[in-house]
């Protein structure tokens, strides 16, 4: 008897994309599959993500998988909350797409050539305070909706820009609208931005153990390890103006063999709104604990404490 695993997302394209790669993954690896698509409020819903709250994404995918309604649930990693939920298990993290944040501008313009008082379209606190922190006078304007109907704005003329996530772009097949992407000196990216979780029940090793070795990527692990842990230590929900970003480099320990360790980069917002930027380095085996330093560097410099995960 084969057991057949039932692989619940959203219903977006975006979602239907990246649940798509897990099934096939999974399917290679010689496991049967059925994908569930599950509505969620955040889906029915325009109302900006500040003000709907966090996880409105993702929990209802959460409820259904702890209830057995599936077996596996695919997530961006991104719009999970930093609270761990105790009837699941983070199964894998897939290899990370590039994380950065892109532009999408009208006639093939980067940032620096929008001239002032160009509009920017993003719904995001950390775009827009790292965008206003260019001093472009660039107009940040709000903005929702899925990709297909952001970079319609651009397409309209609605918006002479947008900034989105490279990878969702990727995703969908259209990295050839990207107009500049943009390097994580003047936009780090959400923490953990590009990279997937795949959930299972706590109690459901045998999928959690062939989820974990066909799909985990150590590396990707620990660098979105570290960025949330950041975040967490921050008390920032996902609508907050924090950004991070952590690489495996290559460094030399004491008797000159190569080693690997955890870059981490942070960015997060003092109480008069100005952004202040931090990096550290550390294990690899210890990325938890890095960006735990790293927030509470942040929080020395004069980060704000954010409001907690229910905000
Ligand atoms: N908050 C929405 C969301 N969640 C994940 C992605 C993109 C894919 C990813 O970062 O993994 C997006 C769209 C965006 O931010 O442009």
């Amino acid at each position: 008897m084969t057991r057949t695993l039932r692989i619940g997302t959203r219903g977006s394209a975006l979602a239907l994309a990246q649940t798509g790669t897990v099934a096939e993954a999974l399917k290679a690896a010689g496991a049967q599959v059925e994908i569930v698509v599950i509505k969620t409020p955040g889906d029915l819903s325009d109302a900006p993500i500040a003000q709907i709250g966090i996880g409105v994404f993702t929990s209802a995918l959460r409820d259904a998988l702890a209830n057995d309604e599936i077996d596996v649930a695919v997530h961006s990693y991104k719009d999970l909350p930093t609270a761990p939920d105790k009837r699941l298990v983070l199964a894998a993290v897939p290899q990370r797409e590039d994380p950065r944040d892109a532009l999408v501008a009208r006639d093939g313009l980067t940032l620096g050539e929008l001239p002032p008082g160009s509009t920017v379209g993003t719904g995001s606190p950390r775009r827009a305070a790292q965008l206003e922190a260019l001093g472009l006078g660039l107009n940040i304007v709000p903005l929702r909706g899925n990709v297909d109907t952001r970079i319609g704005k651009v397409r309209n003329g609605e918006l002479d820009a947008v900034v989105l996530a490279r990878a969702g772009i990727a995703r969908l097949g259209r990295t050839s609208e990207i107009t500049e992407n943009l390097e994580p000196i003047q936009m780090l990216p959400a923490p953990a931005q590009g990279a997937l979780a795949v959930e299972c029940r706590i109690d459901d090793v045998d999928a959690e153990h062939l989820i974990q070795s066909t799909l985990d990527d150590s590396a990707s692990r620990a660098a979105v390890t570290a960025e949330r842990a950041m975040l967490a230590a921050l008390e920032a929900g996902c609508s907050a103006p924090v950004g991070a970003l952590a690489d495996v480099v290559e460094d030399l320990d004491d008797e000159g063999k190569v080693v690997y360790r955890l870059s981490l980069r942070g960015v997060a917002a003092t109480p008069e709104n100005d952004l202040l930027r931090a990096s550290a380095t550390g294990d690899l085996t210890e990325a938890e604990g890095l960006g735990r330093a790293l927030a509470a560097e942040l929080l020395d410099l004069g980060a704000a404490v954010l409001s907690g995960p229910e905000a």
